[in-house]
């Protein structure tokens, strides 16, 4: 008997290209796929459902076993920490997360501040290297607080590297490369091994034929 498998789809910037992996590995995903406002969907021609959740959640769904797979960026994933397997790079929305700041910030031990949507990520970053900074969680906008005094460095995706420029603020080290992952919720893996491994199968083949190139406008690797 096949089993279905329940997958959460990140909201927002992976979505289109998301979608476009899953149907160039065959599955039929509705038409109004991405203009829907549904929040869960069935795929057309297999026992495949579909979750839609805001990216930071996505591990959260696959940890807890509501859904078998997601798929969510590498920052998510670095942040959140979640029990959950991470089966395959899927080469999309890349970007990097980086330190930055103004040209002229210096750095003072012990009153360091770095403002940052990834704070543990940061925290970790930071005590690898041995220095001792306060992390200020935000949840946007994050390239404000070294010019209005609440930080003296961020922590943060850099894509195209557009709103640094335009904010006067320079990337000083890269922490990390970023790209979209599928991940596997570990239970499920053993439960229903033969449909996730076929569908890991299919979509490493789609990945290794596929070309990247940059999205003018998103600044993000897309799919060409
Ligand atoms: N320029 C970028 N800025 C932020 N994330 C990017 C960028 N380019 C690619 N990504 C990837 O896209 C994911 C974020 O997608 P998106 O911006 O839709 O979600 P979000 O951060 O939850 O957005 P919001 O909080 O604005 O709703 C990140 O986890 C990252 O892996
Ligand atoms: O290098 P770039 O191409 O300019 O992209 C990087 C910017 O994009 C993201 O912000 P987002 O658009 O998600 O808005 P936010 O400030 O609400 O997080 C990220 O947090 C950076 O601010």
């Amino acid at each position: 008997m096949v089993q279905e498998l329940t997958i959460a789809m990140p909201k927002g910037r992976i979505f289109q290209d998301a979608a476009k992996l899953l149907r160039q590995a065959g599955i039929e995903l509705p038409a109004d796929f991405e203009d829907s406002r549904k929040l869960i969907i069935t795929a057309e021609n297999c026992s495949i459902h579909f979750i839609l959740a805001k990216p930071v959640d996505v591990p959260t769904y696959v940890e807890y076993g509501v859904a078998d797979m997601g798929i969510a960026g590498k920052d998510v994933m670095m942040e959140e920490q979640r029990d959950v397997y991470e089966v395959l790079d899927l080469g999309i929305s890349a970007c990097h997360m980086a330190v930055a700041g103004l040209p002229e910030s210096k750095r003072y031990p012990v009153t360091y501040k770095v403002a940052t949507k990834y704070p543990k990520t940061a925290a970790q970053y930071f005590r690898q290297k041995g220095e001792q900074v306060e992390v200020i969680t935000l949840n946007g906008s994050i390239e404000l607080a070294p010019l209005v005094g609440l930080a003296d460095c961020i922590v943060d995706i850099v894509s195209t590297g557009r709103t640094l420029k335009e904010n006067g603020l320079v990337e000083t080290e890269k922490i990390s490369d970023i790209t979209s992952r599928l991940i596997v919720n570990p239970v499920s893996y053993r439960l229903k091994k033969i449909e996730i491994d076929q569908l890991i199968g299919k979509l490493t083949e789609v990945v290794k034929e596929n070309t990247y190139g940059m999205d003018q406008k998103s600044g993000s690797a897309v799919l060409k």
